[in-house]
This record gives C-alpha cells, sequence and structure tokens, in this order.
C-alpha cells in the first residue's frame, strides 16, 4: 500500500521562531489594534514579502544541502521516512504527535481563545495561527468568524448539482460534488484567465480558501439534512463561531456538542503534508489549479478506508461488536471478536499509523472530553477496553509498526453520544476541517513563486 510520507524540510533548517508563537506574541498583539490588525488579509500582505525573503535565503545559502540517504524501503513505502516535501504549518513527530506552527494540541487548547474560559479552541484561531504563524487575539478571531460568515453564500446551482444525485450516493460523494460545484465561482481561475501577476498569485488564493472554508459547513450541513433528516434545512445562526455553527445547522444546539464540534474541526485540520489527503491537494495545487480544484481531490483521498474513511468505519465495527456481544462485552469476548477481524483479513480501525509510534494527540484529547462528559456511556467504556485489548494483539502479529489507537478510535463515539449517530457520515466533517489545513499551505506555499 503506498502512502505518502514526508517531513517538513524548513523546520530543520530554519528559524523556529517564526514557527513557534509564544505567549510573548499574544501578548504583543494584546495592544490596542487597528481595523487592519483585524483583517487576515492585511496581516498576510505584511507578512508574505518576509516569508519570500526568508525562503529566498534559505534556497541561496542551503539549497545544496542534502536532507538524507533514499532507500529501497522508502521508495516501496511510498516515500515513508523521507524529507520529501515543504509544509510549514504543521510538524508530525512519532511519538508526540502533531504540531500546529509549533504548538501542540494542549498547548492549542491553552493560548488559543475560546467561547468560554476553559473552553475548546475556536476554529478560527486555528486558522489564523496556520496562516500567520502568530497566535491571535479573541478580536481577531471574532473579526475572522464575522469575515467567514459573510462569505458562507451557496449559489443554487450548488444545490442542484447535489440534488441530482441519489439520495443514497455516498455523504462523501455529494460533498465532493458540491466542491467542484462551488469551483465555477473561483477567483483564482477568473485572475489566471485575465492574465495575473505570479507575485500576485496568493491574494486569489487567499479568497478561494477562505470562501470555500466558509462555505464548506453549509453544503455538508445541507447533505446531512437532506440524506438524514426528509431535507428539512437549518439555516445558519449568525451569532455562531464556526464549529458551533456547523453543529447548529446540522441540527444539533446543545452547549456540549458545540464545544464536542469545536475541538473535532480543530484537531482533524492538518497532519503534516504526507497523509494521503495532504499530500494530494498539494501535489495537484503545484500545477496552479485552484483551491476548490486542489481540495476536491483531497476529498478523494480523505474517503479512502485506511484514511478519513476510518472514522466512519471504527462506529461501524464498534456497532457490530455490540451486535455481536452486547455492551458489556468482556475483555476476553473482546480479544475474541479482534482476532477474529484480522483473521478474516480485515485491519482494526483506528489502530496504527504511517507515521506516529504513540498514541494519538488527538485521540488523547477526545479521550480526556469523554472523561469529562460522558465517562458511562457504554460506547465509551468500549473504547477504553479496546484501548487496553487491542495493542497488545496488533503487536503479537509481529508486523504493525504502531500498535496503539489513532484520531479515528475515539471521535465515533463522542458524535455518536450526542445524537449525530449516522457513521457514514462522519468523514464528511473530516473533510471540512481538513480544508483548514490544506487551503493554509496553500497560502504558504504561493510565497515560494
Ligand atoms: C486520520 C488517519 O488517516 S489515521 C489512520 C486511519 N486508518 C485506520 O485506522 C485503519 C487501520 N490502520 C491501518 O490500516 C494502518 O495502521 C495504516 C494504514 C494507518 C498505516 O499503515 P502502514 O504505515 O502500512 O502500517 P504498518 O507499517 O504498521 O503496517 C505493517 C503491517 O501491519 C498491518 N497493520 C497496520 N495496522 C493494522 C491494524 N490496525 N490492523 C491490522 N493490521 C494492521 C498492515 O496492514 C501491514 O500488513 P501487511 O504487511 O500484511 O500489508
Ligand atoms: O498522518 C497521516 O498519515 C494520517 C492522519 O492521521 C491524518 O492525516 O490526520
Amino acid at each position: 500500500m503506498v502512502f505518502y510520507r514526508s517531513v517538513s524540510l524548513l523546520s530543520k533548517l530554519s528559524n523556529r521562531a517564526v514557527q513557534q508563537p509564544s505567549l510573548s506574541n499574544s501578548v504583543r498583539w494584546l495592544q490596542i489594534q487597528t481595523s487592519s490588525d483585524l483583517d487576515l488579509r492585511a496581516q498576510l500582505k505584511e507578512l508574505i514579502p518576509e516569508q519570500q525573503e526568508r525562503l529566498k535565503k534559505i534556497k541561496s545559502e542551503y539549497g545544496k544541502v542534502q536532507l538524507g540517504n533514499i532507500t529501497v524501503d522508502m521508495v516501496l513505502g511510498g516515500m515513508r521516512g523521507m524529507i520529501g516535501l515543504l509544509w510549514e504549518i504543521s510538524l508530525l513527530d512519532p511519538d508526540e504527535g502533531i504540531r500546529f506552527r509549533g504548538l501542540s494540541i494542549p498547548e492549542c487548547q491553552k493560548v488559543l481563545p475560546a467561547a468560554k474560559p476553559g473552553g475548546e479552541p475556536l476554529l478560527e484561531g486555528l486558522l489564523w495561527l496556520l496562516l500567520t504563524g502568530k497566535v491571535p487575539t479573541t478580536e481577531q478571531v471574532n473579526a475572522l468568524s464575522k469575515e467567514l460568515r459573510t462569505r458562507a453564500i451557496i449559489p443554487d446551482h450548488v444545490y442542484k448539482a447535489i440534488n441530482a444525485l441519489p439520495i443514497t450516493a455516498h455523504s462523501m460523494t455529494q460533498f465532493t460534488t458540491s466542491v467542484m460545484a462551488l469551483q465555477v465561482q473561483s477567483e483564482f481561475a477568473k485572475a489566471y484567465e485575465s492574465g495575473i501577476h505570479k507575485s500576485k498569485y496568493w491574494e486569489p488564493t487567499f479568497e478561494d480558501s477562505l470562501s470555500l472554508i466558509a462555505q464548506l459547513p453549509v453544503v455538508a450541513a445541507y447533505i446531512y439534512r437532506r440524506i438524514y433528516k426528509n431535507g428539512e434545512v437549518v439555516a445558519a445562526d449568525e451569532s455562531l463561531d464556526y464549529g458551533a455553527n456547523f453543529a447548529h445547522m446540522l441540527g444539533f444546539d446543545s452547549p456540549a456538542m458545540q464545544e464536542l464540534m469545536r475541538l473535532y474541526v480543530t484537531i482533524h485540520t492538518d497532519h503534516e503534508g504526507g497523509n494521503v489527503s495532504a499530500h494530494t491537494g498539494h501535489l495537484v495545487a503545484s500545477a496552479l489549479s485552484d483551491p476548490y480544484l486542489s481540495f476536491a481531490v483531497a476529498l478523494n483521498g480523505v474517503v479512502g478506508p485506511l484514511h478519513g474513511l476510518a472514522n466512519q468505519e471504527v462506529l461501524l465495527w464498534i456497532k457490530s461488536v455490540v451486535d455481536e456481544c452486547g455492551e458489556n462485552i468482556t475483555k476476553d469476548q473482546l480479544k475474541d471478536y479482534v482476532w477474529k477481524t484480522l483473521n478474516s483479513g480485515k485491519v482494526v480501525p483506528g489502530f496504527g499509523h504511517g507515521v506516529l509510534r504513540k498514541t494519538d494527540p488527538r485521540y488523547m484529547c477526545q479521550r480526556e472530553f469523554a472523561l469529562k462528559h460522558l465517562p458511562a456511556d457504554p460506547l465509551f467504556q468500549l473504547v477504553s477496553k479496546l484501548y487496553e485489548v487491542v495493542p497488545p494483539i496488533l503487536t503479537e502479529l509481529g508486523k504493525v509498526k504502531n500498535p496503539w489507537p489513532n484520531v479515528d478510535a475515539h471521535s465515533g463515539v463522542l458524535l455518536n453520544y450526542y445524537g449525530l449517530t449516522e457513521a457514514r457520515y462522519y468523514t464528511v466533517l473530516f473533510g471540512v476541517s481538513r480544508s483548514i489545513g490544506i487551503c493554509s499551505q496553500l497560502n504558504n506555499s504561493l510565497v515560494l513563486l
């Protein structure tokens, strides 16, 4: 199986201070803000020339430095372990997991603005961090939230394109179709046709990225309501942030579900550049395909069962365990069920990883959420039992490099607990969130041109 892998080149060479916002950054941003301080586009306009200079310097000073040897295994493994592409916005450590611009998930939970003290980070804050490398203030996050709401307008033909598909089409097929239908409004495609200078590519790319990110929850919620709720659409609530509004449009308004959705859309955003969806989006964008086209192909990677579809597969598998053995299954029965799955030539969904070699911190933060909000839920108890039972069995197989759970091992039971029970929809949530990482890196890469 080819599963592309790479690590971030510049993080190895360049000044980490650019990547690692510290608390002093946020203190700096607490100064009185002008309207351009609150405008993400204006911020990028200032930052991009600095980044262009930095990259030019790295190229001229380190251009000939070797970054390692390439082995046959690396090639057969689909670039596994090779430093193969530039990915500035996040870095994946096999033991510690993901860092967004240098910040781990617990650090993001600490420094990014939340809806309430101690709450989950707002997605808008992470988007700002990924694009600029700086921790935003609450005012900046609120301004971005407002801007995204104003961009969340869906042309009628997009709904017509979705409605042309049978209602039984997989939610991801409907979702990718909607992204292709949205593409007709691409600013980048229009600007390229009008002969835009390459130094300005980032501007329409930024426009398309923000619009795409803003529109995705609206079409994603439409698809959910179309398939599962007789097409009864819930209008956006202009007072809500991105994550809470998404939960609202899906039809969920409890404060706990709003918090869960904020957490979900934040932690699935990015996982360095080597995973299938990020790599694919990046590759296609390198041909100057616009953000809509690039993201649509990335979604076709997200939906692979060894990648984002595992989100769906885990809950379906857990439900099959319950159907066969009941909720109070013993550890011995569970061991037998895991062996039965393996012996039938299937993988245990939600376990293992192409890079991680320890439990995924995205699993851990969802576990903490469950311990806080739903400790007695029988399916959460089952997930906890799996955490004890599965790793020794996978280790016993002797070939699995990482027997520990990944992000997908946990998300389904949380969503299911709050009433979003339709597992075959879950990968759409993953896709909405992944747009943040893919579009942010797209904007960062354009400074190279
Ligand atoms: C958001 C995400 O995308 S996270 C990943 C989500 N996917 C899943 O949870 C699906 C289950 N897991 C897997 O299939 C794998 O662990 C992957 C695809 C994530 C990583 O694959 P690889 O990098 O090839 O893993 P690794 O090098 O450890 O694989 C070695 C062998 O162990 C097997 N293996 C790895 N994980 C598992 C598992 N969970 N269950 C059974 N077998 C496994 C592989 O299939 C491979 O077998 P083979 O040599 O007979 O082909
Ligand atoms: O990093 C990977 O290979 C897969 C993954 O966990 C992700 O993309 O979120």
